[in-house]
């Protein structure tokens, strides 16, 4: 093995904790750990055939290709242990998550939808007969599916979207359109040139009536042949900023018939004749949406991890200025402003990886009662669902950018990992609901839970009963010395700001305006107290979860987990003090307080940045990175990766001897 860099090695000597002990509490246990390893040490033994070349150096049609051999070795390990029994529906998540955490792909999968949306659609949306008839192939990849509820005009609002699905009573099947150019299916992952199969959202139109977007099971390509079938017009979208493996399409129909059994039945249902029985709830049509944000919630934390383990070891071996005249130049790790970018990033991995653990739970809990018919809780797991989506999506793009930033010009190569790192996870701002929009939708939740405070009607759900508390006992003056009292001064933050959108649309709509124009107009207002809301929801996991996880760990452990919540809870405390100014009783000394409280929690922290990276227990085979690897030796890897750019395969290139040569000799 390579010699590591001494920095990096000092590092580690001067790490305060046992790192393994920390890897194996974040994994939930030894043998969760030891599967894990498993798992990523069977994708990395199948490394690619693509030796030498680079993916950033592969062409469009080359990184789809590359990208569905790749799917195939990992979802065929998939479908193998689920032969063994080892892959179930319990476990699937981490089987999922630790092989497209060790894929040496960076383009996506174009299989993901396949198994993150249509498998999920079937088993929210479909009868216990169409669940029984498709899921099998489905989870034997015996056919492939995508997710086409996009279309060119409309991906945000779902009600206006315009292919239509009429029933045929004479044949009991429903004929599929696409009615306008704006109605194409536009997005699809996977849909492009890879699914023969696709969840198809669609308005239903049943006895000359329109009853609203429903979902069904369309073929779209022979099963043999894999030829487009008559009536489907059906193509790649071309390329995009990141994730050109995900092969995303569009789709297009032409009085195309899928019989009366493909339309997801479990809410709603067409019977024979044509008549429509409703659903309890529309919204549980959007059960599969509401999924994949809870999954996108999760997927935000391996993506952070990467770009933190690369830039804080990169920052650990960058040495650059002289801090003190004549003494060697500075670990880069060492300024301030360094440990400034990085260490929030480092804790937010955790604090996102755990809230989302949370999340996961809770989601599974609502489906249960779901299933059982209690719908009680939907309207909460949907609010909760979306601003977690939105603020992990978006903590996470951020933090990622900052890291790449951090890593000076080194952190502009492709070869960093990070541009890739960050266009993927950028991604996830605007699918699976664009943010600005989701966090809307956890407002309209939070008004209403408001009004019904306000007239002490209904029972609050969990996940908003602090909004009651903190109405009736206020901020009376509290130093913000401690995480539980941050926790507080947000959690009376978000209540003021819930409290005053909707005063302001009262008398907004007091005075005349129409009530939409009033949410227009506090618009802004209403995204800003659905995210202090979420800020509560992860600050107060963060900090509980940390306090029951560490009752069992070395004290050691316990010592640096507990001052990553404090560190977290004071970044946000600093970066929300407009807030907490105007909303709680602090003063300029607590401002004060606060300022020296995180500069110390720097300090604290500054000797654990390697050993709290190292406990993501990446492999440099998952980071792929020339900055990040675990010996620390990034200029070997820089020059190693730069005489693989094509342009080096020759001493000189073709185009000296066609238009450098005659334009210098003046002949061109
Ligand atoms: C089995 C194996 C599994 C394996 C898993 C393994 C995992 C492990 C591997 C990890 C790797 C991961 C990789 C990830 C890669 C991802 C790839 C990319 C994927 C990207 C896919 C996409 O991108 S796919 C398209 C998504 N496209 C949207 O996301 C549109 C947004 N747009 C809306 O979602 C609606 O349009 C919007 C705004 C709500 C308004 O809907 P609308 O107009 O119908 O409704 P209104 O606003 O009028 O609201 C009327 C009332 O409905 C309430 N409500 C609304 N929605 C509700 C809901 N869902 N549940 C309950 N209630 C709901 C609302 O709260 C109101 O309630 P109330 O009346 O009481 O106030
Ligand atoms: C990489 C990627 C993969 C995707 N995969 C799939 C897939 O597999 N299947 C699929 O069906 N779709 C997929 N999508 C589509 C995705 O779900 C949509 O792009 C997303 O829901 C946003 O919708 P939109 O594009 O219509 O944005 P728009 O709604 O047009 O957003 C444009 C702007 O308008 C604002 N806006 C819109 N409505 C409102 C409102 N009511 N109030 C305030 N502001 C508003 C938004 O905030 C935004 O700033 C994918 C998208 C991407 C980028």
């Amino acid at each position: 093995m390579a010699k590591i860099n001494e920095d990096l090695n000092r590092e580690r000597e001067k790490c305060s904790f046992n790192v393994k002990e920390l890897t194996i509490l974040m994994d939930g246990g030894p043998e969760k750990t030891k599967e894990r390893k498993e798992r990523e040490n069977f994708m990395i033994s199948k490394r690619d055939t693509y030796a030498g070349i680079p993916e950033d150096y592969l062409s469009y049609k080359e990184q789809y290709e590359k990208a569905v051999k790749k799917s195939v070795i990992v979802f065929g390990l998939v479908r193998r242990l689920q032969e063994e029994g080892k892959t179930t529906i319990h476990n699937y998540r981490d089987v999922l998550g630790n092989l497209l955490r060790a894929s040496d792909v960076s383009t996506g999968f174009p299989l993901a939808l396949h198994y993150i949306m249509f498998m999920p659609a079937i088993i929210n949306q479909g009868t216990d007969e169409q669940t029984a008839r498709w899921l099998p192939r489905a989870w034997d990849c015996n056919i492939i599916g995508s997710y086409a509820q996009t279309e060119l005009g409309h991906g945000t609002f779902i009600r206006g979207l315009e292919t239509t699905a009429t029933y045929d009573p004479i044949t009991k099947e429903f004929v599929l359109n696409s009615p306008t150019l704006t109605s194409y299916k536009w997005w699809g992952g996977g849909l492009g040139q890879t699914a023969n199969y696709s969840i198809v959202v669609a308005q239903l139109y049943t006895k000359g009536e329109c009853l609203g977007v429903h979902s069904f099971i369309v073929q779209v390509r022979d099963e043999e042949t894999h030829m487009p079938l008559p009536g489907i017009k059906i193509g790649d979208i071309g390329s995009k900023l990141a994730l050109n493996g995900i092969n995303n399409g569009f789709l297009g129909f032409n009085n195309y018939r899928v019989p009366r059994n493909q339309m997801l039945m479990k809410h709603a249902q067409v019977l024979e004749d044509g008549t429509y029985v409703k659903s309890r709830n529309p919204k549980l049509n959007y059960g599969a949406m509401v999924f994949v944000r809870v999954v996108i919630a999760f997927d935000m934390a391996n993506y952070l991890s990467k770009a933190a383990t690369i830039s804080v070891r990169y920052s650990a071996v960058r040495r650059q200025c002289q801090s003190k005249a004549g003494e060697q130049e500075s670990q880069v790790l060492d300024y301030l402003t360094q440990q400034h970018k990085l260490l929030p990033a480092v804790a937010a991995c955790y604090a996102l990886k755990i809230t989302a653990n949370k999340l996961w739970d809770t989601f599974n809990t609502v489906n249960e009662e779901l299933l059982a018919g209690n719908l009680q809780r939907l309207p909460e797991i949907h609010a909760l669902a979306c601003c977690l989506k939105a603020i992990s999506t978006y903590d996470t793009a951020t933090f990622i950018e900052t890291c790449r930033l951090a890593c000076g010009g080194h952190g502009y190569m492709h070869s960093s990992n990070l541009p890739t790192t960050y266009s993927s996870a950028v991604a996830a701002c605007t699918y699976e609901g664009d943010n600005t929009v989701l966090l809307l939708q956890t407002a309209r939740f939070l008004a209403k839970t408001w009004q019904e405070i306000d007239n002490e009607t209904g029972k609050l759900t969990p996940t908003v009963e602090y909004l009651k508390t903190t109405k009736s006992k206020g901020f009376s003056h509290k130093w913000l010395n401690t995480t539980d009292n941050i926790v507080y001064g947000f959690e009376v933050v978000s209540m003021r700001k819930i409290a005053s959108c909707v005063q302001n649309m009262q008398k907004r709509v007091a005075s005349g305006m129409t009530f939409e124009d009033a949410w227009n107009m506090s618009s802004i207002q209403l995204v800003a107290a659905a995210e202090a809301h979420c800020r509560v929801i992860i600050l107060s996991t963060f900090n509980s979860e940390i306090k029951e996880l560490t009752k069992t760990t070395s004290p050691e452990l316990k010592r640096v987990l507990s001052q990553l919540v404090d560190l977290y809870s004071v970044y946000w405390a600093l970066e929300k003090l407009s807030d907490l100014l105007q909303y709680t009783t602090i003063n300029h000394e607590d401002v004060d307080g606060l300022r020296s409280w995180y500069e110390d929690l720097l300090t604290q922290l500054r000797p654990n940045a390697v050993g709290l990276v190292d406990a993501f227990d990446l492999k440099d085979e998952m980071l792929n990175s020339t900055l990040g690897s675990y010996d620390g030796r990034a200029y070997e890897r820089l020059l190693e990766a730069a005489l693989k750019s094509p342009l080096n395969s020759e001493p000189v290139n073709h185009t000296f001897h066609k238009y450098l040569k005659p334009f210098m000799l003046g002949k061109l």
